[in-house]
């Protein structure tokens, strides 16, 4: 794996043409004097208190977890309910059943995603086994001046790079499920069997990093899951 994108501060200049209109609004802001946070700590009271005599800061929520555990579909039904923007990833991988372009994904061509990544288009972006994945600095940048918060969905890597650039201002929400109910929901969808194989293979690895989430919960009933995140975020932004 290897992220691209943010490197050291808060928040990190993205580097790259688009952020620099949305790094000088950064800058103007007071967050540029976070102290760069411990990533197994929590949001609390001070963080609250600080925020109080601030302008208001965008805050990024970012949904992570276990592949399977319905983190984009959460993340749609969010976006619908809290009226934010959900910022859809650029990917090379293959699309799969069942999935739309421009609404699981952007789904482009390897050379386009090449192209992209040569004009430094991505506030970071990650590549994998299947395929390349990045989000557009300008999506995101344009999402956050419109609404002051945006939705997206990655990986740990893009959690992590997102940490670097927005501190404590990227609100980690983390999700899980049972490897069984990974296997029985995505063979209910349809999805090819080295998919499934895979996910229940890279499970461990992935449940580890529940550690470092702002609100952590097992994702068995949707509407359940949706109105406790909604619940966690409602002071939040
Ligand atoms: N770091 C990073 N991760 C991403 C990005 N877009 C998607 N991902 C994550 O990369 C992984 C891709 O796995 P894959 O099986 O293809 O997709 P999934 O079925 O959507 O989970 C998932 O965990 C995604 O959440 C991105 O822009 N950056
Ligand atoms: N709470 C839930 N209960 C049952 N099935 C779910 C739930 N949340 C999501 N799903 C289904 O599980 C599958 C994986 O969801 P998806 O959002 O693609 O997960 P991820 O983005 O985390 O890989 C999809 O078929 C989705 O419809």
């Amino acid at each position: 794996m290897n992220p691209c994108g943010s490197a050291g501060g808060i928040p990190v200049k993205p580097d790259n043409a688009h952020g620099d209109a949305m790094w000088k609004w950064l800058k103007g802001s007071k967050s540029t004097s976070d102290p760069v946070r411990n990533e197994n700590e929590t949001l609390g009271p001070a963080d609250t208190a600080l925020a109080d005599d601030r302008a208001p800061q965008p805050k990024v929520i970012v949904i992570t977890g276990t592949s399977g555990s319905g983190r984009k579909s959460i993340a749609k039904q969010l976006s619908a309910e809290l009226d934010l923007p959900y910022v859809l990833p650029y990917t090379t991988r293959a699309m799969r059943k069942g999935e739309r372009d421009g609404e699981h994904y952007r789904f482009i061509a390897e050379a386009d995603f090449q192209s992209m990544l040569d004009r430094q288009e991505f506030s970071q972006s990650v590549r994998l086994e299947r395929g390349s994945y990045g989000i557009a600095e300008r999506e995101l940048s344009e999402a956050l001046e419109q609404h002051g918060a945006a939705i997206v969905v990655v990986n740990h890597d893009g959690l992590q790079a997102l940490r670097k650039r927005f501190g404590p201002q990227a609100i980690r929400i983390f999700l899980y499920v049972t490897k069984e109910d990974i296997r029985l929901r995505e063979e209910r969808e349809g999805a090819p069997p080295e998919v499934i194989e895979e996910y229940l293979r890279n499970y461990s690895e992935q449940v580890v990093f529940k550690k470092e989430s702002d609100y952590l919960l097992q994702n068995i009933d949707p509407a359940a899951t949706l109105a406790k995140i909604k619940n966690f975020l409602q002071d939040k932004i």
